[in-house]
């Protein structure tokens, strides 16, 4: 062929691929319900599920927390004590989180001197040669003098500069001190936004007024938004006994969810709350179970000498954790994933001719006209097929 023939050709032939239409009731139902499985695919988990079709952004957010309540309590610790939230708040106010005093072991009138320490395995003696001068125990109370002294009428130990009298805090008071705490409500501040969409909200919602706030409790059932808490639902929806979580305190997660559908209405996007407890609670690793930690309140005593109080506090912390993402259609997932969904579509195709050039018992009939072998013109004048025995072997 001369090369103007050859130009004329590539500019005014037209191929076009030849169909082979394949009236076998059992290709056509395989093809169908890959289809259908496709469909489905793409209907249900990609679009309705996984909300392909959406741009997605997560979370970002601040949380402030005010805990109320008052409770009165008779122990040989505090006598009769009133405790208000900037005593049984700790610190007042914290970053996500609050801890709640509910238990406590007292020591009062704390000063600097020297005490015999708190009998243990390391620290009992018999004479002075059993203790060693400047010796700082790490898990002892203070720093020995070398003297064996006298504790109680039966036992003796080593004699240690610290503050004085000791903590003893092998009795934890049962029931809790502030058993009561669970009565306490806590109101909960977050205001979170979605960058990406330029959203904005908080969980004080359009509809809550200030007689609302002042008088309501969050209730699945029938205060759902109410973003004040009584702390002893909180640890009953996580599965926990207050009185008993009281005594040595522990950890309890406040789930904030917001999770929102943006192409909605923006009044749909609410928070949902969960509760769940975060520490350690399985019986059998109870090795030190709860959450505890010490602190001190200094004063002058009468004779002018620095003295403490020495609190060793337990308590629940709840922490506040707030996630979610947020989706609104975007032109640019929705190509990609119709793109995806269309070339799944395609490969169905693929399957279906290695079924039926494999599979059926008319396979090699369906060979022979799937696969056509053009000889060169000057060879011969007419087309010829090949007997194929298998899929991709032309
Ligand atoms: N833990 C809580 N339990 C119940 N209501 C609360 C709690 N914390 C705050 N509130 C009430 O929610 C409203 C808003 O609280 P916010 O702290 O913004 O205002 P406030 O006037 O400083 O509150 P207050 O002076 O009463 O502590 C107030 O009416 C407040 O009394």
């Amino acid at each position: 062929m001369g090369c103007s023939a050859y130009c004329f050709h590539c500019l005014f032939d037209h191929g076009t691929p030849v169909i082979l239409v394949v009236s076998s009731k059992k290709v056509g139902f395989i093809f169908r319900l890959l289809q259908l499985c496709i469909i489905v695919y793409v209907a249900v988990y990609v679009c309705w599920y996984k909300r392909a079709y959406q741009e997605r952004d997560s979370v970002i957010s601040s949380v402030s927390t005010k805990v109320k309540g008052n409770i009165l309590t008779n122990s040989s610790a505090f006598g009769t004590h009133v405790w208000d939230t900037s005593e049984y708040v700790i610190p007042p106010q914290g970053e996500n989180s609050f801890f709640v005093l509910t238990n406590a072991i007292v020591t009062q009138g704390q000063t600097q001197g020297s005490c015999p320490e708190i009998p243990s395995e390391f620290t009992n003696c018999q004479s002075d040669s059993d203790c060693k001068e400047g010796l700082k125990e790490i898990r002892g109370n203070g720093v020995q003098t070398g003297k064996c002294v006298q504790y109680s009428e039966t036992i003796k130990t080593c004699e240690v500069l610290s503050w004085c009298p000791l903590e003893n805090d092998t009795v934890i008071p049962k029931p809790a001190l502030l058993s009561a705490a669970e009565d306490f409500t806590v109101l909960i501040k977050n205001n979170i936004q979605y960058p990406k969409f330029k959203f904005r909200k908080r969980n004080i919602l359009r509809h809550i007024n200030s007689t609302y706030l002042k008088n309501c409790t969050f209730n699945h059932k029938t205060d759902p938004h109410c973003p004040v808490f009584r702390l002893g639902d909180i640890v009953t929806e996580s599965g926990e006994d207050f009185s008993i979580m009281a005594l040595k305190g522990g950890i309890i997660g406040i789930f904030i969810d917001w999770s929102c559908d943006l192409d909605f209405n923006e009044r749909f996007c609410v928070p949902k709350y969960s509760f769940r407890r975060l520490d350690n609670k399985n019986p059998e690793n109870n090795v030190a179970p709860g959450y505890n930690f010490r602190y001190a309140k200094y004063y002058m005593n009468n004779e002018n000498t620095e003295t403490r109080t020495l609190i060793k506090a337990f308590g629940i912390r709840f922490d506040v954790i707030v996630f979610g993402m947020a989706g609104k259609f975007n032109i640019v997932p929705t190509i990609v994933n119709v793109g995806a969904a269309l070339a799944l579509l395609n490969l169905m195709k693929v399957i279906c001719d290695w079924f039926m050039l494999n599979c059926l018992s008319d396979s090699e009939y369906y060979s022979k006209h799937k696969f056509k072998h053009l000889k060169p013109k000057d060879e011969s004048e007419t087309f010829s097929f090949t007997d194929q025995s298998s899929y991709g072997t032309p």
